[in-house]
């Protein structure tokens, strides 16, 4: 598939609108997510791994929010149990068109992957199977801060025992300081990467009322309120972090 450069905040907009996962935005989202999320491909390819750890024979693994399925194809890449498949659930039409092109190239490329089923579906009206393994890999600040807790106790309800749920997030922080360092560092990553103070601050705008990011200390004590009993941060770089979180 053809890479695209993101360029979508580089002109001067009249107006900057909402964010939304649509086809311009599915068309740069590689580009776009490398350049602006910190550690992205470790996490990616580190969900395959620690995945491999808690996927059971005969379960499904899920991969919600799944975009162009980057986790997807990592789960495909590491998981090894008999009879597993991944069920990959965004609810952005253009995504999911185009994740199911990547899949296909993937299929072509190696024999024996778990089977994929992608699904275009709002997560918050999904029912879920059993599972043994939940990524949130950078959705779930997406999702109306209200609506988190009931997500989060429906995956509770669906993960089988010895399964896992792996949240990654965009983190604020409770600590002024602590928040003002990494908010400037996250910037100069970006500006490391080749965006323009204009592509920043009209992004910024861009997700500001659309992506809401919560501290370390409320995604643990709403884990552990929707029935998680333990919350294992694994990864963190700069204001973003992934979590294990165990049933
Ligand atoms: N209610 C919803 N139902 C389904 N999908 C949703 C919903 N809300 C948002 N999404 C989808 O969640 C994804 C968030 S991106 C995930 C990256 C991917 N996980 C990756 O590992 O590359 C994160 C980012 O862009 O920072 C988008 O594709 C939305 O359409
Ligand atoms: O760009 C940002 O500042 C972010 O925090 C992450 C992001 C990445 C891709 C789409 C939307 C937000």
């Amino acid at each position: 598939m053809r890479q695209e450069p993101d360029q979508i905040f580089a002109q001067p907009l009249a107006q900057v609108t909402d964010f939304v996962f649509n086809e311009d935005v599915a068309r740069v989202f590689p580009d776009m997510i490398k350049r602006s999320v910190p550690g992205y491909p470790t996490i990616v390819e580190n969900i395959g791994v620690l995945a491999a750890r808690f996927a059971q024979p005969d379960s499904v693994l899920y991969d919600l929010g799944c975009s162009l399925g980057a986790v997807t194809q990592a789960l495909r890449r590491h998981v090894r149990s008999e009879q597993c498949r991944i069920i990959a659930v965004d609810n952005s039409a253009a995504m999911v068109e185009r994740c199911q092109e990547y899949l296909l190239a993937q299929n072509s490329m190696f024999q024996e992957l778990l089977p994929v089923e992608v699904i275009e579906a709002d997560i918050l009206s999904l029912q879920f199977q059993p599972a043994s393994l939940f990524a949130l890999n950078f959705t779930l600040q997406f999702i109306s801060p209200i609506q988190r807790p009931e997500l989060l106790t429906r995956i509770h309800q669906s993960l089988l025992p010895g399964g896992a749920l792996i949240l990654s997030e965009k983190l604020c922080f409770q600590d002024p300081e602590e928040h003002a360092l990494l908010t400037e560092l996250h910037l100069d990553f970006k500006r490391a990467n080749g965006y323009s103070e204009l592509e920043i601050a009209q992004k910024r705008s861009a997700i500001e009322n659309v992506m809401l990011p919560d501290s370390l200390e409320q995604h643990r004590e709403r884990l552990l309120a929707a029935g998680f009993t333990k919350v294992i941060p694994w990864f963190q770089c700069l204001n973003f972090a992934s979590l294990i979180a165990l049933p």
